[in-house]
């Protein structure tokens, strides 16, 4: 299923007045600006009147417990849910001038500025150089020279290329899971994307492909807005500018970083972040 929601992902106004769980010190310019979203999936209401900016060239990491619906919130920002019917978004998730979720977005459209990243690495049974391109081709049409380019630009970002640069044409499948969540998020990054949405990409991984993935996230912010889903309090501290913590489907707190991990405003994230649930 999740090879299948990949496969889509690559396929790829007036502001409402701010709830009080929007007071974020961010001063950088929002990528994305979501207010006042629900999500339902057929009766069960999963979010519940949601407001957020997502900041460009800035990490938010999207922490809660189990079912609070942070992967929900990710699905909702490539239209994964289009998939599926019966399942439901209302409310307004701005990208530039256009609100993804209105009926009318161009959804290829959306897919190539929203890359997706999965939990477990769902390289696609081909070689490491067409699996980089395997969205650009449903995109662009680009000379061979510039396919080249492409990849090794891809491959560079993803801090991979000095490993695979002499085995491009060899099967993706033979690489480590560290390499092949690298090789995803190449892949992603290859269309190059506005915003990259990645759901827990390490719990599959070993701590070393993790460090190496952190330093990824660090220095790809540079480039676009990053929203991380995470179970890991130390991971969201070490990579996030931005935590947003969820409960019960709603949004509780969001702050800097630093502000939510010494600070937090609210009883419920103290707890959560001091493991006394979860
Ligand atoms: N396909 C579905 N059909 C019905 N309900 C769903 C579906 N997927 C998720 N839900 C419900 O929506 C809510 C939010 O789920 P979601 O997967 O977004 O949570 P999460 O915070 O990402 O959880 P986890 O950390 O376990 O991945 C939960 O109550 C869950 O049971």
């Amino acid at each position: 299923m999740e090879a299948l929601m990949e496969k889509a992902s690559l396929n790829m106004s007036p502001e409402a007045a701010l709830p009080a769980a929007l007071q974020q010190a961010n001063v950088a310019e929002s990528r994305v600006s979501i207010r006042n979203l629900h999500f339902y999936y057929g009766e069960t209401h999963a979010l519940k009147d949601v407001s957020i900016d997502l900041p460009d060239r800035q990490t938010t990491a999207m922490i809660g417990p189990s079912g609070c619906g942070k992967s929900t919130l990710l699905r909702i920002l490539n239209r994964m849910y289009d998939l599926y019917p019966g399942q439901r978004a209302e409310g307004e998730v701005m990208m530039g001038e256009d609100n993804i979720i209105a009926p009318g977005m161009d959804l290829n459209r959306l897919r190539r500025r929203v890359g997706m990243v999965f939990q477990k690495p769902t390289p696609f049974p081909k070689s490491i150089y067409d699996n980089v391109l395997f969205g650009v081709r449903l995109h662009e049409k680009l000379s061979k020279a510039e396919a080249n380019e492409r990849v090794e630009w891809a491959l560079t970002r993803a801090a991979l290329w000095g490993e695979v640069k002499d085995r491009l044409h060899s099967s993706a499948l033979g690489l480590s899971g560290g390499q092949q969540q690298r090789l995803c998020i190449a892949r992603s990054i290859a269309v190059r994307p506005e915003v990259l949405l990645l759901d827990e990409p390490t719990s599959a991984l070993d701590p070393i492909s993790t460090l190496k993935i952190e330093e990824l996230i660090d220095e790809l912010k540079q480039d676009f807005c990053i929203v991380i889903v995470t179970h890991n309090m130390q991971q969201a501290g070490r990579c996030a500018d931005q935590v947003a913590f969820f409960y019960l489907g709603e949004l509780v707190e969001v702050g800097p970083s630093s502000q939510i991990f010494t600070a937090p405003r609210e009883r419920k994230t103290q707890e959560y972040i001091t493991g006394r649930f979860g």
